[in-house]
């Protein structure tokens, strides 16, 4: 069963009992922002990170959402990337090919994987030119606010340093302003080389759910959500998130034990 406690305006906290309750509750809420978005703009683009998400997205795949699921009108991108071929076991794109793309039917032509066979830098430029001409094709819509790419749903996790994406709390990648993709090649969590949407992107996102299971997370949950920064000092990219609609935190028992 959930709890929900209001953190700040436009950012929800539920807490579950279990990672199973977390994957039950994920799936109903990117599912009922599916119709909802469908309904509102003939489309629902998703940005997906690598990691334990996608193990937790497992009940969308099931009944009844793998047939109640408008799956044509999704449109797949992903938050970073490795920069790695799409076959190897480290890609983020095979990741989620085996554990959710390959069990619905969402058109090929939808998914927005990297073109691999570049230098990290050129992937990175590439994949965000590839992004500008979805803007200019108005397939992808620009904020308002920030006047950068606007993406409906990001389903992001946080490692127990407390990055998200490829923004890594001792790397400078974290306070890009300009760019829409940035590339590392020294990422402290391997493998090095990768490219990660930056800042500005991220959190130009109508919705954002931030999905975090396990006791290896609890310490830098407690730092983002508990109110007493981080004793090192260094403060943690998650706590940097926002969303423009509503961020929604989804913590399992283990995650907000410190809390
Ligand atoms: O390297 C990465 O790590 C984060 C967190 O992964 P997790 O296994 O701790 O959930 C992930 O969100 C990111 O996409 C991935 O490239």
């Amino acid at each position: 069963m959930a709890s929900a406690t209001p953190k700040k305006h436009k950012t929800k906290v539920l807490k579950f009992d279990s990672e199973e309750d977390v994957a039950v509750a994920l799936a109903k809420y990117t599912a009922d922002l599916s119709e909802k978005y469908i309904k509102e703009k003939g489309s629902f683009s998703v940005v997906l990170s690598g990691g334990s998400l996608i193990d937790t997205l497992r009940k969308l795949v099931e009944a009844p959402y793998k047939d109640s699921v408008d799956w044509s009108k999704w449109l797949i991108f992903w938050v970073d990337e490795r920069v790695v071929p799409l076959d190897h076991e480290d890609s983020n794109y095979l990741l989620a090919s085996r554990g959710f793309l390959s069990k619905v039917p969402i058109p090929s032509g939808n998914v927005y994987a990297i073109n691999y066979q570049k230098s990290p830098e050129a992937v990175a430029d590439d994949y965000e030119e590839r992004l500008k001409q979805l803007v200019e094709r108005k397939i992808i819509p620009v904020s308002n606010i920030s006047g950068f790419p606007k993406f409906d749903l990001m389903l992001l996790g946080m490692g127990p340093d407390g990055h998200v994406a490829s923004l890594f709390p001792t790397r400078t990648q974290r306070n890009e302003k300009k760019r829409w993709v940035t590339f590392i090649t020294d990422s402290p969590k391997p493998p090095p080389p990768r490219i990660t949407f930056t800042f500005p992107v991220i959190n130009s996102a109508s919705d954002i759910a931030m999905v975090i299971t396990g006791a290896e997370l609890a310490d830098a949950t407690k730092i983002v959500l508990g109110g007493g920064g981080n004793p090192d000092s260094v403060p943690l990219p998650a706590a940097e998130v926002s969303a423009e609609n509503e961020l929604t935190w989804f913590l399992d028992k283990d995650a907000a034990s410190k809390l």
